[in-house]
């Protein structure tokens, strides 16, 4: 499935009956056929569902979204917000397997309780999810189980809504054991509220399909057969979370065991798609998955790599953020995010290039901000990096310098800037703080090599007796050159 077909059939809308909907979303972005083959072949590697094989209503990690159809209410902002709006639901679609045959917004207040877009659209909504050939349609927000069914009963189709879609996208993506479970768990989430309106699509399309519900389906399953899969799923939902909290105290030893090492960290945070992973292979040639496409990176990459002056970090790359991510999600994914919260910098990538990426830097802090609340210790210091600059125009980067005035202007691509990012990444980490002088004879040159990497060296000479040297060590490497410390360094203060 290609972003061509799209267009093909996007070229033949004027055939549709769209002419009441008030804006037709046309511009197809695009994303190699290769990488959602290669999506394709990862999704379909489910092995998480096993244990719930037997609840039907509880699928929803098959849904199978292939040719969809989307359609977003814009309430509020510009119209070219709007269009932003969907059309970044038409990347999150295509990195989620599916072909997008057409977006549609209509304009309202707020969407209509009962069926999201208005009464009167959704039957030219229907008809052109007839005219396409659409086996979906995705909805830009996240719609209450009444929508959803009332929506899916005039459609006689499937609908998602974009919680769900970005649930998918995750569950699809997650690699690690940790990942997957957090994943399930949020679909679980999602879907106990949502258990009645499942039910009843499922039933109705076990009997062929759309449409040939109608009496005995009509009401979904009974009652009894709903508390049951209920109950099963809150037992589910129970042992996912022990399984999790096990997990956590598992990461919580790795992570102490790291910051008792006292390597600082660096973690690269932003908006889905900004470049993190680019510009962590642009500072340390790491080889990370890169691809334009929406959270190509779910499992957190750690890389080291040593300041200019030759001081040992980690640099981690994390989870993009998204616009609305939903909030079963915030919580599934603060592992990863903690990580970034317990590092001694955040890298925050901002894609220059993007028409809104105010609005993008706004949605990261937000998540950041519901993290740092659950938290006891304050969120690291953020140091704000505005790539893609060799993409982006004149004019929005003068803007984005005016509004971020400490930001770092780079490109992961053509490497500009990063090397004083680099310089300005070493010089915002915390240093050593026990100021040492030693003379290490040369016999133990690993703590030579040691002070190099892990602590701050300020003098150094060869000496008939060993290496004397002047350096900022941490407390576990101070110890260690315990025995070599020179007569001069009793004076010595702790760095402040
Ligand atoms: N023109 C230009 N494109 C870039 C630059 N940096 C990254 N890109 C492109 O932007 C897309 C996304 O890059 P990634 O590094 O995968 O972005 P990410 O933030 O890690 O994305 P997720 O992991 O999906 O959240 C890719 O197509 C990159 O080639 C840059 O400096 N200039
Ligand atoms: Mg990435």
């Amino acid at each position: 499935m290609s972003n061509r077909n799209r267009g093909d059939v996007l070229t033949s809308q004027a055939d549709l009956p769209a002419d009441t909907l008030d804006e037709v979303f046309d511009d197809a972005p695009s994303t190699g056929e290769l990488e959602l083959e290669d999506r394709a072949s990862l999704r379909r590697v489910a092995g998480l569902s096993t244990e719930l094989s037997d609840i039907t209503e509880v699928e929803n990690r098959q849904l199978r979204l292939e040719r969809v159809v989307l359609v977003g209410v814009w309430t509020e902002g510009t119209a070219a917000q709007s269009e932003a709006s969907l059309e970044e639901l038409a990347r999150l679609a295509e990195t989620a397997g599916s072909t997008v045959l057409e977006g549609l917004v209509q304009r309202r207040n707020r969407p209509d309780p009962a069926t999201y877009v208005g009464s009167g659209k959704v039957r030219e909504l229907a008809d052109v999810v007839v005219a396409t050939g659409a086996d979906t349609v995705i909805c830009d927000g996240e719609l209450s189980p009444g929508q959803l069914r009332q929506l899916e009963d005039k459609l006689n189709i499937k609908v998602v809504d974009r919680t769900a879609l970005i649930l998918d996208i995750f569950a699809q993506h997650a690699r690690s054991k940790e990942g997957k479970a957090q994943v399930e768990l949020a679909q679980l989430q999602y879907l106990i509220p949502r258990l009645r309106g499942w039910g009843d699509t499922l039933s109705r399309q076990a009997g062929g399909r759309a449409g040939s519900n109608g009496g005995v389906g009509l009401r979904g399953p009974g009652e009894t057969k709903l508390e049951i899969d209920r109950r099963r799923i809150s037992k589910r939902v129970a042992k996912l979370r022990r399984e999790i909290s096990a997990m956590d105290t598992i990461r919580e030893t790795k992570r102490g065991r790291r910051m008792a090492n006292d390597v600082p960290s660096v973690a690269i945070v932003g908006y889905t798609n900004a470049g993190k992973s680019s510009l962590l292979n642009a500072v340390t040639d790491a080889g990370v998955l890169v691809e334009d496409a929406l959270f190509a990176t779910l499992d957190p990459t750690t890389r080291r790599s040593v300041t200019p002056d030759g001081r040992a970090y980690t640099l981690t790359d994390t989870v993009g953020f998204v616009r609305h991510l939903p909030h079963q999600l915030v919580d599934a994914f603060r592992s990863t995010l903690d990580e970034a919260a317990d590092a001694d910098l955040l890298l925050h990538v901002v894609d220059g290039s993007d028409p809104a990426p105010e609005e993008q830097v706004q949605a990261v802090r937000t998540v950041l901000a519901e993290i740092g609340s659950k938290r006891s210790e304050s969120l690291p210091p953020e140091l704000i990096v505005i790539n893609k600059a060799d993409a982006a125009d004149a004019v929005s980067l003068a803007r984005l310098r005016h509004l971020l005035p400490d930001a770092h202007v780079v490109s992961a691509r053509t490497q500009e800037g990063v090397e004083k990012l680099v310089a300005a990444i070493a010089d915002r980490l915390p240093r050593p703080e026990t100021l040492v002088d030693v003379l290490v004879p040369y016999a133990r040159g690993e703590l030579v090599a040691r002070t190099h990497s892990e602590g701050e060296v300020l003098t150094e000479d060869h000496t008939a007796d060993g290496t004397r040297m002047c350096a900022r060590v941490h407390a576990d490497l101070a110890g260690a050159l315990e025995p070599y410390r020179t007569a001069a360094d009793s004076a010595a203060e702790p760095a402040s």
